[in-house]
């Protein structure tokens, strides 16, 4: 296959790096990367990103993951990254389609209650009705408690990072279920054990 035909699954993928505000920040990116069980997913690892791909659940799984494992240091944390799924060309990676549903690291996650704070924005692509699912995945948000208000361009999701990641799941994955092979991006800046008072 070329790099421009279609992939045959609904790959999901994100490309992210976190970003601990710490001399050893080698060290807590590093460690986090290698606390995480990365076995059902594609991924890879350069000098300014991580990009993971696979099944949606394993993909949040894992991103949400490396967050954490990075955050419970206590050092401030910004995670930052770009969330695709329908994408037309990607199929490189369809072998991790066929992975099952159980997540390898929910459980770690779940021992960790990290306060975080997020500035997401969705963008349904090659859309015209994608003001209404905007508006209809923020609802989602509001009935978890997540949302606390619209930002120019963004909006505001705070909560642990275990709330806040099944937040953006649910909203990415509904998201693309509007229409027949939908691409749909999402962008997520998630910031924990932030110095700085909250303005929400
Ligand atoms: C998730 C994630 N992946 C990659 C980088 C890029 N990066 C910056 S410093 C460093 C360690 C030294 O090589 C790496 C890999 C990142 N920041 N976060």
């Amino acid at each position: 296959m070329n790099g421009l035909s279609c992939g045959t699954s609904n790959i999901v993928g994100v490309r992210f790096a976190v970003y601990p505000m710490a001399d050893n920040f080698v060290e807590i990116i590093k460690g986090a990367l290698k606390e995480v069980d990365t076995s059902k997913v594609w991924v890879q690892t350069d000098d300014i990103t991580t990009c993971v791909r696979g099944r949606s659940e394993h993909v949040f799984d894992v991103a949400k993951a490396v967050f954490i494992q990075a955050a419970k240091t206590g050092t401030h944390v910004v995670f930052n990254g770009t969330f695709s799924v329908g994408c037309p060309g990607d199929s490189e990676g369809d072998t991790y389609m066929s992975e099952d549903d159980i997540r390898l690291n929910e459980e770690a996650s779940r021992q960790e209650s990290v306060e975080a704070a997020t500035h997401f924005a969705l963008y349904p692509m090659d859309n015209p009705d994608y003001m209404q699912v905007i508006a209809d995945q923020v609802k989602t948000a509001e009935k978890h408690g997540t949302f606390t208000k619209g930002v120019h361009y963004a909006s505001r999701l705070d909560g642990t990072a275990n709330e806040i990641f099944a937040s953006l799941e649910e909203m990415f994955v509904d998201a693309s279920k509007t229409k027949e092979r939908a691409h749909v991006t999402m962008t997520a800046t998630i910031s924990a054990n932030s110095p700085s008072t909250k303005d929400n």
